[in-house]
């Protein structure tokens, strides 16, 4: 067990960096202190130089990086700078923000094995912490598995159970959950808590879904341009809702529901929110409320004009995976249309990335049959495809190979022998927000600039169907909007992947969702979400503003209907 010194356990002192080949410094005099035991959220715009920060407390930067570095990082009581990475990794332990580049053995147990043996334990002592760990993440079932043959989720919680059998006393997680499914989320997120509380294991998060963690965490920090310019205890972080807006960072919707309607509140449930909504006083006010400034239809209300128009893709009974012996997809009928803007959902491995492989035509059916264009994939060369399909992974660093951002967006067109091939560049760089970035290298962009510049390459070629894999993982607000509203103005037919349910309810005409490699459920996002047994099968919630408007007693699905629609009724008839 480990022993609680109590005291400061983080503290930066003036800390500059500047990464090898970069002119300008990405940390710009950062000073921070965080006490044992606290559970502290680290947010801001993508890019910001939060993964830097984070890699300079377990000593990749800058025993590993090069670059220039000044300042001091005291850290456990000793000073990264004067320490190698092996005393500096018994104190921290870092989740990386792609697990791709922190997982390195073969097999689970190996790899969540791999800090306790190197900590010395015995074997016996061991084999109890992999188990443990893996409990603790929910992949007990996945022990003697390969490391390639996990789901994106299914990776992160590795990362995270090896992180755990080590007990660090600092625990550094890079957007440790964005890849998973709510309902994972929360018990990870539940179990770092009770380990932060009881073990008293100082956690430093960074993440850009607030929602998600904000009933975890005692203290919020937010980083700008490589500097810290905001740190506030949890529950007055939103008395200055003007920076999360002016920095386009995402704000939990019942607070941002608050805000609208003008009342000074930071709830973060809907039980909460309904009990600020439940007084005397704010009944009395909504008679007033006519018209709410700033109020805009956002949230899809149907799968439109398409209903007739030929299926792009259709699919009967299939039946696909890795290996024959063991299907992923099991008998999934289906139809995308032109048009459709569609969202796949469902609990980490129950098959949405290999849906997508599928719709690539990546894959060849073990059994059914899937046609793309009206084609056969059966009787095709994937690369039949090319120009009319563009895919981008869930990992996006498996699609960067050139030199550049700009070479990145040129290559498809370059391939297809388009004419246009600048302006397409250029254009699709600029709808990412990426052009200033053109000429950088794409391995020293941060997670979601590289994200934006795997969706420009994709652009470039303007296909006539668009294969996401989680693209708002990793992304800021204002970016996640750009990005779907591009789709949306466009009239992409696209169908991504996504466990954002606020996400999907905005921007996806219809929703699939997914259990154990079937379709559970397909429909317009309002009518999916009403149907509590299947989101609970799909590890899935309701967005907090449908969970404020049942309490409430009313129909609204996003945070503009639910203020039109208090407006619009007298009080009396909410049911509070
Ligand atoms: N290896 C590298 N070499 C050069 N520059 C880099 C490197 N890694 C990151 N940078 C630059 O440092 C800045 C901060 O990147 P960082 O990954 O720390 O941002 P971030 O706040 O974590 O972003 P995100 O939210 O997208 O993950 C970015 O502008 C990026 O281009
Ligand atoms: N390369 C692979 N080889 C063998 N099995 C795999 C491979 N990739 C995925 N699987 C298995 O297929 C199942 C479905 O994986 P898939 O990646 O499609 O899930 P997912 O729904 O996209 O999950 P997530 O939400 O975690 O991304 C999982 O059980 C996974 O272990």
């Amino acid at each position: 067990m480990r022993q609680s010194k109590g005291g400061t356990v983080i503290e930066i002192k003036d800390l500059w960096y500047t990464y090898p080949g970069r002119s300008e410094p990405t940390l710009k005099g950062v000073n921070l202190k965080i006490e044992e035991g606290e559970f502290v959220l680290l947010t801001g715009p993508t890019g910001c130089g939060k993964s830097t920060l984070l890699k300079t407390l377990n000593g990749i930067i800058p025993h590993e990086s090069g670059g220039i570095f000044s300042g001091k990082i005291k850290i456990a009581g000793i000073e990264t700078g004067d320490s190698n990475q092996t005393e500096i990794s018994r104190r921290v332990g870092l989740v990386f923000q792609n697990p791709d580049d922190q997982i390195f053995s073969t097999t689970v147990e190996d790899e969540v094995a791999f800090g306790p043996e190197n900590l010395c334990f015995e074997r016996p002592e061991i084999d109890k912490k992999v188990e443990e760990a893996l409990k603790m993440v929910g992949m007990s079932g996945h022990r003697f598995d390969s490391t390639n043959s996990l789901s994106g989720g299914q990776k992160q919680r590795i990362c995270i159970a090896s992180m755990l059998a080590m007990m660090p006393e600092v625990l550094a997680m890079d957007e440790p959950v964005s890849q998973m499914d709510p309902a994972g989320t929360r018990e990870i997120l539940n179990t770092v808590r009770e380990l932060n509380r009881k073990l008293k294991i100082t956690i430093l998060l960074v993440e850009h879904r607030l929602h998600e963690l904000m009933p975890f965490a005692d203290r919020v920090v937010i980083m700008d341009s490589g500097k810290i310019i905001f740190d506030q205890p949890a529950s007055k972080a939103f008395d200055q809702l003007d920076v999360f807006h002016r920095l386009g960072l995402r704000v939990p919707e019942p607070i941002e529901l608050c805000h609208t309607l003008g009342i000074k509140a930071s709830p973060f449930s809907a039980e909460e929110t309904f009990a600020v909504l439940n007084t005397e006083n704010f009944k009395e006010n909504t008679k007033s409320y006519r018209k709410f400034p700033g109020t805009e239809e956002k949230v899809n209300s149907s799968g439109c004009s398409i209903e007739n128009s030929e299926p792009l893709i259709s699919i009967r009974n299939l039946w696909s995976g890795y290996d024959k012996n063991k299907m992923v997809l099991r008998g999934i009928n289906l139809e995308i249309r032109r048009g459709e803007r569609v969202a796949v959902m469902g609990t980490n491995g129950s098959g949405k990335s290999t849906l997508l492989l599928n719709l690539a035509a990546m894959f060849k059916p073990y059994k059914g049959s899937v046609k793309i264009f009206g084609e056969d994939v059966r009787s095709k060369n994937p690369y039949s495809f090319a120009g009319r399909i563009g895919f981008v992974f869930q990992n996006p660093d498996l699609m960067l190979f050139c030199d550049s951002a700009e070479e990145e967006a040129s290559f498809g067109p370059v391939q297809l022998k388009f004419e246009d091939i600048e302006k397409r560049v250029r254009i699709s760089l600029e709808a990412m927000s990426i052009f200033h970035l053109r000429q950088d290298l794409p391995q020293s962009l941060s997670r979601g600039q590289r994200l934006r510049t795997a969706v420009a390459s994709v652009l470039s070629i303007d296909p006539e169907l668009i294969l996401l894999d989680e693209p708002t993982t990793g992304q800021d607000r204002v970016n996640i909007e750009q990005m779907m509203d591009y789709f949306k103005n466009k009239g992409s037919t696209l169908v991504f992947c996504t466990h954002d349910i606020e996400i999907a309810m905005l921007y996806a005409t219809r929703i699939l969702v997914m259990n154990e490699g079937q379709i559970i459920a397909d429909g317009k996002g309002r009518d999916v979400i009403k149907n509590i047994d299947i989101l609970r099968k799909a590890s899935l919630t309701q967005p907090p503003v449908v969970e404020i408007a049942n309490y409430l007693g009313v129909d609204a699905y996003s945070i503009t209907e639910l203020v039109e629609t208090l407006a619009h009724r007298s009080p009396e008839v909410i049911k509070c």
